[in-house]
């Protein structure tokens, strides 16, 4: 198992770029499962590898259903990452999560309905775990970046993630405060549930952009939140994004010790190797190449 980092960041919306990588280059990497979102920005902080991916795209030309989620975490595979720190946009259900602070999420609820969301289809029929579904190293280190950067900072967040792209009604945004979600967003399924299957830690640091639209004024007025709002506190937010991943990678221990979710695909493989699908087996190289003696 790897002992060096390599860390990939996929960064939502309001972040396309990142700053302060030494020997950067935008490489483009070809998927099986089709095209990422953009060209990977590799380089290195220190002596940590960075490969950081913008999850729209550039100038955010992808919806989020149209995300192909898939061919993302492949690449950044396929680029030597070891581990994922992802950063969105959300919303917040909780009063506590103020627009301007960031939720380390720990939980999903995924009401995502359009999306491919295994890599595993018949031919390697394969069911990982996700009771579990962040990287605690990840998230505590992120946690702890964000505080040293002076950010305001929520921990243990249950994040729901919504179809989209139409943001959610109010009897919809109640119902999910209701189920126990604490921050909203678009993205962060399938991909978690992707880096799994691949084998890569992951972890969430949600950026509060807005309280969605469940929340009444003293008047009894209902807000509702809209794309100027988000902006404007994304750019809020930016500053600090930055300066969290870069503390976050400055922070890392200078060896990775094994994760458990290195090995996430032990012992979730049903298929009986007789009824193994050539052409799916010769797709999943960088995603199960370790399974499947391809290293
Ligand atoms: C611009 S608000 C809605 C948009 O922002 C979030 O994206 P990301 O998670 O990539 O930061 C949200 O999920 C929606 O896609
Ligand atoms: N209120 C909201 N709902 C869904 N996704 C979001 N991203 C940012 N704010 C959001």
């Amino acid at each position: 198992m790897a002992s060096e980092w390599c860390i990939g960041i996929i960064g939502g919306s309001g972040l396309y770029n990142i700053e302060g990588l030494e020997d950067e280059q935008w490489i483009a990497i070809d998927t099986p499962w089709g095209e990422p979102s953009d060209e990977i920005l590799c380089g290195r902080i220190g002596d940590v590898k960075v490969r950081f991916l913008p999850r729209h795209g550039r100038g955010h030309p992808i919806s989020p259903t149209e995300l192909n989620s898939r061919a993302n975490v492949d690449a950044l595979k396929r680029a030597g990452c070891t581990d994922i720190l992802a950063i969105s946009a959300v919303g917040s259900l909780r009063e506590e999560i103020e627009p301007g602070r960031f939720a380390v999420v720990e939980q999903f609820i995924d009401r995502t309905v359009k999306r491919e969301s295994t890599y595993f289809t018949s031919g390697l029929v394969t069911h990982v775990s996700m009771a579990d579904p962040v990287c605690p190293r990840l998230s505590e280190m992120a946690a702890k970046a964000i505080s040293a950067c002076r950010g305001k900072v929520a921990v243990g967040a249950t994040y729901i993630a919504i179809e989209g792209p139409q943001f959610s009604s109010r009897a919809e945004s109640r119902l999910y405060r209701q189920w126990g979600a604490d921050v909203i967003g678009m993205t962060a399924m399938p991909e978690a549930k992707l880096a799994r299957e691949a084998e890569l830690p992951y972890a969430l640091i949600g950026m509060a952009t807005d309280y969605d639209c469940w929340r009444v004024d003293e008047n009894g007025v209902g807000e509702a939140v809209n794309v100027a709002q988000v902006i404007a506190q994304m750019e809020a937010n930016g500053e600090l994004a930055r300066e969290t991943v870069a503390k976050f990678i400055s922070s890392l221990p200078k060896k990775r010790k094994a994760s458990q979710i290195d090995t996430a695909l032990d012992d979730a493989v049903i298929t009986a190797p007789d009824e193994h699908d050539p052409e799916l087996l010769a797709k999943l190289g960088a995603i199960a190449g370790r399974l499947l003696g391809e290293d």
